[in-house]
């Protein structure tokens, strides 16, 4: 039989009140991937990560990890799954040591904390107590927490908030380690480039519904330099090329029938831009086409009309 995913989503959806946080969401992560999921602030990465742990209910929709019904097996997929959500809390009192012996504990697991606590580069702050840790430290000392018990997946939320580039790289390295052991990881971020870093797969989530999903060699050459963004929007609103022709790193934006044509310097932008055209309540889907000579000559003579 072949094995099940380590993540499947299938029609996900959830609303709060109007809100449409997830919207009839479908995709799969197979085990020993790693899978970066990407999106603006609001897209819906926070609410899809709640679901597969249970800590939201779905509207509509299901998910299940290692082909365990998110909602009804919950615990047993817990006792599989090592987790750092988004606004981790530390016990004040509680020193480094004392956070990740206690998760030990609680999983009856066997792991040195002192181990965990160099991976992560807090052993020399491993007896202060977290009350008085830097956020990039709690965030450090909640990726030791995940990671405790070797779990077959970690969930990692928007892991690399508050690290500095030290701290960023060791989660580089984390994230290798943890795949070369057989571990399946899925990430958040809205940065671009710490995805494709070490992601193998990506899926681009904008307003609850995914954007794209791919290899993340095959999105890099397509979002790299030398390509133009075409967007498909439902309307212009006033003030949107020019917000777009003064977003860095965006050398031309033009509109054309249904869509926006805008070449951007590198990837970062081009997720910027399509950030910005969600803001704006416009974006409808979007395509990537390689910049010609035709295009540079139209962005030159184009560039002063609206
Ligand atoms: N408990 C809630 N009640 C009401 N609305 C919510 C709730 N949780 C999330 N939302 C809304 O759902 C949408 C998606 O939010 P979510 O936190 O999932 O996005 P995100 O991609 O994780 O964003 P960020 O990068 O800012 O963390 C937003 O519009 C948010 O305001």
């Amino acid at each position: 039989m072949p094995s099940q995913p380590a993540i499947s989503v299938d029609s996900l959806t959830k609303r709060f009140g109007d809100v449409h946080a997830v919207d009839d969401l479908s995709f799969e992560v197979e085990r020993g991937e790693v899978f970066g999921f990407l999106g603006p602030n609001g897209a819906g990465k926070s609410t899809t990560i709640n679901c597969l742990l249970d800590f939201t209910r779905p509207t509509s929709g299901s998910v299940s990890l290692f082909g365990l019904d998110a909602v009804g097996d919950s615990v047993a997929v817990r006792e599989r799954t090592g987790s750092l959500l988004e606004g981790y809390g530390v016990y004040p009192s509680l020193t480094a040591r004392e956070h990740v012996e206690h998760a030990v504990a609680v999983r009856d697991a066997s792991d040195d904390p002192d181990e965990l606590l160099e991976r992560v580069g807090l052993l020399a702050a491993a007896d202060r107590r977290a009350g008085d840790f830097s956020k990039g430290m709690s965030q450090r000392l909640a990726i030791a927490v995940a990671l405790v018990d070797a779990p077959d997946l970690l969930i990692l939320d928007e892991p690399s908030t508050g690290l500095d580039p030290n701290g960023a790289r060791r989660l580089q390295t984390i994230v290798h380690e943890e795949a070369d052991r057989g571990a399946t990881v899925f990430f958040s971020s809205h940065i671009l480039e710490q995805v494709e870093a070490v992601a193998d797969r990506v899926g681009i989530l904008l307003d609850g519904r995914l954007a794209t999903v791919g290899d993340v060699d095959d999105l890099r050459r397509e979002l790299g330099a030398g390509t133009t963004l075409r967007v498909r929007v439902s309307d212009v609103p006033d003030g949107l090329l020019v917000d777009l022709r003064s977003t860095p790193g965006v050398t031309d934006a033009v509109r054309e029938d249904g869509h926006l044509e805008v070449a951007c310097e590198d990837g970062r932008t081009k997720l910027d831009v399509l950030s910005r055209v969600d803001a704006a309540g416009v974006y409808e889907d979007f395509g990537l086409r390689e910049a010609s000579l035709g295009d540079v000559f139209s962005a030159y003579t184009e560039a002063g009309d609206a």
